[in-house]
């Protein structure tokens, strides 16, 4: 909060309530017979606040940039990759934009591809997250949230994390949540991911 210019405190109403934060152990296989592509996790932005993800030195994740499309996001040594999710994107009204990002098991990537996302989400009691008191010259960069009908953000975190779990994990929506397994089938608003 102190980079936003905003007491360390501004966000505790978000980041307070029962512990929602997870971690995630990801193992994609290599790709050994030049496929073009094998199992990886389809473009998506995380609902999260902020995820920390660690990857292995196998490469695959992806990130897309505006006028550039997807660029590979290389492995750094000793480092972490911070995503940031699309409930900062709400409360900074677009100041902070969720990366649109995916991993792709190419026939470059031969080996298994290992990574530990750590994501730390919102108060799941919250009606809904609320706009930050940004100041005048970062507000003034603030485009607004996105609007992409494939992917609507949504203001109520218990809701929009619903939706990142409904579309990360078809097969248990399928059996449990039919009606809006539907939906994403039919209308495909919710965009394939891990999350
Ligand atoms: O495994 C990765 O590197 C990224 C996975 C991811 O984007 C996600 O689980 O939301
Ligand atoms: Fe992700």
């Amino acid at each position: 909060m102190g980079a936003l210019g905003l007491p360390e405190d501004s966000f505790d109403a978000v980041l307070s309530g029962v512990p929602r934060d997870f971690l995630k152990l990801a193992h994609y296989p290599g790709n050994t017979d030049g496929a073009p592509e094998r199992q990886g996790v389809g473009p998506h932005k995380d609902s999260d606040i902020l995820t920390l993800l660690w990857q292995d030195e196998t490469g695959g994740l992806q990130v897309f940039l505006e006028g550039k499309g997807w660029i590979d996001a290389v492995p750094l040594k000793n480092s972490f990759i911070v995503n940031v999710g699309e409930t900062l994107e709400l409360a900074t009204d677009g100041y902070l934009t969720a990366d649109i990002h995916q991993v792709v098991m190419d026939a470059r990537h031969t080996k298994s591809r290992y990574s530990i996302p750590y994501f730390i989400g919102p108060n799941l009691d919250l009606k809904e997250i609320p706009i930050l008191s940004l100041p005048k010259e970062l507000k003034d960069q603030a485009r607004g949230p996105a609007t992409d009908p494939m992917n609507p953000l949504i203001r109520n975190p218990g809701i929009n994390t619903m939706k990142g779990r409904l579309r990360s994990h078809l097969g248990t929506t399928e059996r449990f949540y039919p009606g809006h397994y539907k939906i994403i089938k039919e209308k495909g608003i919710i965009a394939s991911s891990a999350y």
